[in-house]
């Protein structure tokens, strides 16, 4: 099966999506990834959700709630950071955000006087760390070859350095079997104790939530979504029955199942 993924070749997002399918296509765009699997252009992108020192990949929350798709796998992977460069002389860090900041100890004590350029992908810094001397990227080590040099490896913040992907299908392919799920929450109400009666539907269960994330909806100052990972498959009654509760809570707005899916880890 072919998947779309972040790109160049060499991302992490790469490195996620090779596990899931035997073919990668590359975009330049998490948003485009999610919109060309909503559309049935491809049968699966992998799409970064978050990273354990940086917390969420917002851009792809927010295309998981714009879009309607599936989730049908969990990738994890550890992030191990490298400095790649032609010579020990750059005047500029080229990475992704996320790598950038997952660094940002590393470098403030060591290259202090470097600016540093936020690029679409690990990999997109390495390209311009090729053509350019004066230009350092951050990314997996597997990029570096005779014209790159590792001038530092594991330069990550924390040596626990995770990212967990979702494996994403266009949304007819959801499935119910697995034993982790995710749900979206528009409750379209304000009141007080509205986030606890949505919380209580699981704990009320013993369904342990993973994950609960808010962003704005974007419509009006205040009114947020739910994004809501939980441990159980909703082939199970038990976890059906909490979706259906938070359904009643949110019946001015919407609740949508992403479905149930099982994880992988790969190095
Ligand atoms: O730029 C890449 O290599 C990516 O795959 C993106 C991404 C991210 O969005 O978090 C993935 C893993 C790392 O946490 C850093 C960057």
């Amino acid at each position: 099966m072919e998947a779309i993924t972040l790109g160049p070749a060499g991302t992490y997002s790469h490195r996620a999506a090779r596990a899931v399918a035997d073919e990668v296509t590359f975009s330049e765009s998490v948003t485009a990834i999610v919109e060309s699997v909503a559309d049935g252009e491809y049968r699966r992108g992998v799409v970064p959700i978050e990273n354990s020192i940086e917390g969420s990949v917002t851009e792809t929350l927010d295309a998981l709630s714009d879009y309607d798709i599936g989730v049908v796998e969990e990738v994890v992977t550890p992030i191990r950071h490298a400095l790649l460069a032609q010579s020990e002389s750059f005047e500029v860090v080229a990475s992704h955000s996320q790598a950038l900041a997952q660094c940002r100890t590393f470098l403030e004590s060591e290259y202090p006087e470097v600016s540093l350029e936020a690029v679409a992908s690990t990999a997109r810094g390495v390209e311009h760390a090729r053509e350019d001397p004066t230009v350092a990227a951050i990314a997996h080590p597997d990029n570096a070859d005779a014209d790159l040099q590792v001038l530092a490896e594991d330069i990550q913040d924390r040596s626990s350095n995770a990212t967990r992907f979702f494996a994403i299908s266009p949304a007819e392919e959801r499935t119910e079997a697995g034993g982790k799920s995710t749900i979206i929450v528009n409750p379209n109400a304000n009141y007080p104790g509205l986030l606890l009666e949505l919380l209580e539907a699981f704990a009320d269960r013993d369904i342990n939530l993973s994950r609960v994330e808010s962003r704005p909806t974007g419509d009006r100052l205040g009114d947020y979504l739910f994004h809501i990972d939980f441990e159980a498959g909703l082939y199970e009654d038990h976890a059906r029955a909490a979706v259906e509760e938070v359904e009643g809570i949110a019946e001015k707005g919407w609740v949508r199942r992403l479905g149930s899916y099982d994880t992988r880890h790969v190095v």
